[in-house]
C-alpha cells in the first residue's frame, strides 16, 4: 500500500514543553489510522502540523505528495477535518451548513445541490436537511460535520476525539458511520482517541506518551506482543492471596488494584489447574480475558492511560 502521509523526525517546541519529540510514521492509503494517548500527549499537536493549522519546529510532513510547508493549498485541498468542538452555525439548516462550506471550498456552483445530496446520503441525514442544526441530537449533529468534512472530496479525514461528549450508543453508530466511510469510498481516515475500546476499529495504531510514539502497529499485534492471558480474581483475603500466588506460581506476573489481583500468564490453562491445587485462601471472583489496548499502554508506560491523564 502507498503512503499519503509521511512524516519525518518532526517536533514541537514550546517555551516551556517539547510536545512532539521526534516523531516518524507514515499512513497507508486507505487505513483507518489511530492516534492514542493520554491528554497532553502532544497528538492534538501532531495533528494541527499535519492539517497546515500549526508550523513545525523542526521536521517534514507530506499528504498526497504535498508538502505542508511549501504546498498549504495542496495540502488544504487533500484533507477534511472535524474538530473536537462543533463548528456548525447552529441557527442554520443542515443544507444551508453544507451551501456556506461548498462556497468557501469554491465547489462549482452547478455541482453543490448534487454533491450535498452525495454526502447527506452518507451519513444518512438527508430527511432532515431542511431542519435547523439546533433541532439535532448531538449524534446528528456529529454525522453533519464529517459530512461538510467530505464535501470537497479529501483523500484523507481527520478526526480529533469524534465521540467525545456522545452517548454509548451514539458513539457506537458514528462509528458504523466511519466504517462504512472508509468501505465504500476508500477515504483515508486519521483519528485521535482516548477511549482504547475506540483504538480497536483501526488498521494501526500509534501509542503516543509525552510527545513520543511509543508503539505502533495493528491492535492484534499490539496486543499478541504481551502473549497470553490476563486473569482477575478477588479471594476472601487478597493480601494473602498475592502472597502465595508470588511465591508457589512461577511466571505469574501478579499486581493489585482496588479489590481485584490481576495475574498476566502465559497460559491461563496452565495456570489454573496449578493455581487450584496451591492456592489456600477462597476465591470469591474469578474472570480470564485476553489483552486489550489498555493492558498494551500500561505495558509500554507503566501506567493505565486514566492515570497518565490525572
Ligand atoms: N500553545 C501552547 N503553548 C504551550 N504549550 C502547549 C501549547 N499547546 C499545547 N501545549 C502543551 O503541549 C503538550 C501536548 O499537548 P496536546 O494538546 O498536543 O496534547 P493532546 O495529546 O492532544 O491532548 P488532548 O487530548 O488534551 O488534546 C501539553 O503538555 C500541552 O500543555
Amino acid at each position: 500500500m502507498e503512503s499519503i502521509i509521511e512524516v519525518n523526525d518532526l517536533t514541537k517546541t514550546y517555551k516551556k514543553t517539547d510536545a512532539v519529540k521526534h516523531i516518524t510514521f507514515d499512513v497507508k492509503e486507505g487505513e483507518i489510522f489511530g492516534f492514542l494517548g493520554p491528554n497532553g500527549a502532544g497528538k492534538s499537536t501532531t495533528i494541527n502540523m499535519i492539517c497546515t493549522m500549526l508550523a513545525p519546529t523542526s521536521g517534514t510532513i507530506s499528504i498526497n505528495g504535498f508538502d505542508v510547508k511549501k504546498q498549504k493549498d495542496k495540502v488544504r485541498e487533500s484533507i477534511g477535518i472535524i474538530f473536537q468542538e462543533n463548528t456548525l452555525d447552529e441557527k442554520l439548516t443542515a443544507n444551508e451548513n453544507l451551501m456556506l462550506h461548498c462556497r468557501f471550498y469554491k465547489v462549482p456552483k452547478e455541482k453543490r445541490e448534487e454533491r450535498i445530496r452525495e454526502v447527506l446520503e452518507i451519513v444518512d441525514l438527508v430527511k432532515e436537511r431542511r431542519q435547523r442544526v439546533e433541532t439535532f441530537s448531538g449524534g446528528m449533529k456529529r454525522r453533519l460535520e464529517i459530512a461538510r468534512g467530505l464535501l470537497h472530496y479529501p483523500k484523507v479525514l481527520f478526526l480529533d476525539e469524534p465521540t467525545v461528549g456522545l452517548d454509548p450508543q451514539t458513539r457506537a453508530h458514528l462509528w458504523e458511520y466511519i466504517l462504512k466511510l472508509k468501505e465504500k469510498e476508500g477515504i483515508t481516515m486519521f483519528l485521535t482517541t482516548h477511549y482504547l475500546d475506540e483504538a480497536e476499529i483501526s488498521d494501526r495504531v500509534a501509542i503516543m506518551d509525552q510527545g513520543e510514539i511509543i508503539a505502533m502497529d495493528t491492535p492484534a499485534a499490539l496486543k499478541n506482543e504481551l502473549g497470553g492471558d490476563i486473569i482477575e480474581l478477588s479471594t476472601e483475603n487478597n493480601e494473602k492471596a498475592l502472597a502465595e500466588i508470588r511465591e508457589k506460581i512461577d511466571g505469574a506476573e501478579v499486581s493489585m488494584e482496588e479489590d481485584t489481583i490481576h495475574v498476566k500468564v502465559a497460559s491461563s490453562d496452565a495456570f489454573i489447574s496449578t493455581f487450584i491445587k496451591t492456592l489456600t485462601i477462597p476465591v470469591t471472583k474469578l474472570n480470564i480475558r485476553k489483552p486489550t489496548l489498555n493492558d498494551v499502554f500500561l505495558a509500554f508506560t507503566g501506567r493505565k492511560i486514566g492515570e497518565a491523564e490525572d
